[in-house]
Parts: structure tokens; C-alpha cells; sequence
């Protein structure tokens, strides 16, 4: 039987495309849901198999709906990761497509996309207020609903094809070289049909209290034994200012036996520690055109 995918939809996000590299229509069904939260409860409430989120961007950063969802509110493992590039287009539709960028009143998109072409839509179009949406695709399908209105949306070349915009410009992010980092979420294992780049593991550490070298003696745990760490990331425990988690990526699986070693010496330390996940990695090189 295929596997069930929630993505961000509707079809033609980001997410979309990375959900179809992750899980190839041969062996899957992707089922669109209209917000990240929406995706990771699907699989949560085990509605689905899978979820695909994007949890964070070279320029923008983290997407912290994606962190709280899997931190908070579910305790589903992180079974595979993606990072994706990400082009982002400028589209109109086509009844707009002579009028100068000066002119437009709105521009329509995710707040992740927004955020990641800022300077670029401010120097174009100076009079446009943003309207966030749920995903980029959204955007795009609002702008094919309103021909007659002074609207542009930013996202993906696909939202464009697949609701008859026209594109006025490509790649069109502030810093080229944008990537997205997307996570798989599910209760098996992902099937590695394509061969992964290397493996993670991510872990939400939780300091037994504040004091003086903390973070520092959780760190010196994998420091001494030369596990890479590729990211550190705070988030609030949502108990009181200033009380975090910390979420830390170390470029080893978990059953390696250094990491069995630096995971016990953390706890030894007081922390608690929770394994988000331990996955492969997958690196999706850009298209030349
Ligand atoms: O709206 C989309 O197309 C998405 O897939 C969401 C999302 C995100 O939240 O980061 C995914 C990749 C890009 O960074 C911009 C937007």
C-alpha cells in the first residue's frame, strides 16, 4: 500500500517539491493541509503516515511553528531531512502583467518567502503592503481569484505555472545561495531509496538550571569526543522569560557509541535530554538551467 504524505499545500509550494523528492509518486500519496501545524498533527493524530515541514531557511532562519509543533505539542520522531533550494518568482496575473512594479498595492505570500526577498520588493515596489498567507501557493491562488486587482505574490515557479500567472522576475531573494532545510516526520522508519549524504541526530536538551557554564559543559560533552555539531537552536520552554530549550544537531546516528557516551554524560550533568530523531540527510544540489 502507498504511504499517506501531509505537506503544506495547496499543490505547488516549496514543500510540495520537496515532499515529492522525498517520497516519489510511485510509492506515495501526498495530501496537501493548509498549515504546518495542520501537517504535523495529521501525523500525529495518525491520520497520516508522514509529514514533510520546512524548519529553516538559509536566509531567514528558523521556522518556528515547526520547532514548537514538534518541541510542545507532539512526540512524533524526525525520520529523514532535505535541504532543498529555493528560487523565488515574482507573479502577477497575466491581465497585470504590463502594469509597472511601482503601481501594485499588494504583495501576497508565506512570511518565510517575504522575509527572504524583502529589500529586494522594497526597492520595486515601494506603494505594495504585504498580506501574509499560509504557504506560497496560496498567495498565487488568491492572485489568479482576483484579475482586475493591483496584486503580485512571491513563490515558486510551479505556483505560477500551476495557476496561470506570469512570472516578472525569477531567483529574485535578497542573497542567492537560499536553501530550505525540510524535515520528514513519521512512525516508520523512511524507506532510503535514494542514498543519504550522512546521518543526524537532533537533540532538545534541557539545562538542569541556570548556572555559570551550563550550555558550556554540554557542549565540552561532544567537543572532546569530535562529534560535529551542525546547529544549535534555542527555543523558549514557554515557562517564563529567559527559560529555554536547547536543540541541538550532531552530525552522528544515535546508536553510534559516541553518541551513546556524550548523551549519557549530558544527563549524568542534571540535563534532560530527548532524541527528536536520528536520520539520514539528503542534499538536493541546484538545477542548472
Ligand atoms: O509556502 C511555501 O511554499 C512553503 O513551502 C513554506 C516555506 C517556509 O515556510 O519556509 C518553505 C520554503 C521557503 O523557505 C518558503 C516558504
Amino acid at each position: 500500500m502507498k504511504e499517506v504524505v501531509a505537506y503544506l499545500g495547496p499543490a505547488g509550494t516549496f514543500t510540495h517539491a520537496a515532499a515529492e523528492w522525498l517520497f516519489p509518486e510511485k510509492h506515495a500519496v501526498l495530501q496537501p493541509y493548509s498549515t504546518i501545524p495542520d501537517c504535523l498533527q495529521a501525523v500525529a493524530d495518525r491520520e497520516v503516515q508522514f509529514a514533510v515541514v520546512p524548519v529553516e531557511n538559509a536566509i531567514e532562519g528558523s521556522v518556528n511553528s515547526t520547532l514548537d509543533w514538534l518541541i510542545h505539542y507532539i512526540d512524533v520522531p524526525i525520520v529523514a531531512e532535505l535541504v532543498y533550494p529555493i528560487a523565488q518568482c515574482l507573479m502577477v496575473h497575466p491581465s497585470q502583467k504590463h502594469r509597472p512594479l511601482r503601481e501594485f498595492r499588494k504583495i501576497l505570500s508565506h512570511p518565510q518567502a517575504i522575509a527572504q526577498c524583502q529589500r529586494t520588493l522594497r526597492q520595486k515596489a515601494p506603494m505594495a503592503e504585504f498580506v501574509f498567507t499560509d504557504s506560497t501557493a496560496k498567495a498565487a491562488g488568491l492572485i489568479k481569484e482576483q484579475p482586475d486587482q493591483p496584486w503580485m505574490a512571491v513563490g515558486p515557479a510551479k505556483a505560477a505555472e500551476f495557476n496561470g500567472l506570469s512570472i516578472l522576475m525569477e531567483n529574485m531573494q535578497d542573497h542567492q545561495n537560499n536553501f530550505t532545510r525540510f524535515l520528514a516526520v513519521g512512525w516508520k522508519e523512511k524507506e532510503n531509496r535514494q542514498s543519504a549524504d550522512f546521518c543526524k541526530t537532533s537533540l532538545q536538551i534541557t539545562l538542569p538550571s541556570d548556572y555559570p557554564g551550563a550550555l558550556y559543559q554540554v557542549l565540552a560533552a561532544f567537543s572532546w569526543r569530535k562529534i560535529n555539531l551542525c546547529r544549535i537552536e534555542s527555543r523558549p520552554t514557554k515557562t517564563g522569560l529567559g527559560n529555554y530549550y536547547f536543540i541541538i544537531d550532531a552530525e552522528l546516528p544515535v546508536d553510534h557509541l559516541l553518541m551513546q557516551g556524550a548523551i549519557s554524560e549530558i544527563e549524568v550533568l542534571g540535563c534532560h535530554v530527548r532524541i527528536l530523531g536520528s536520520f539520514p540527510c539528503f542534499y538536493k544540489k541546484v538545477m542548472k538551467k
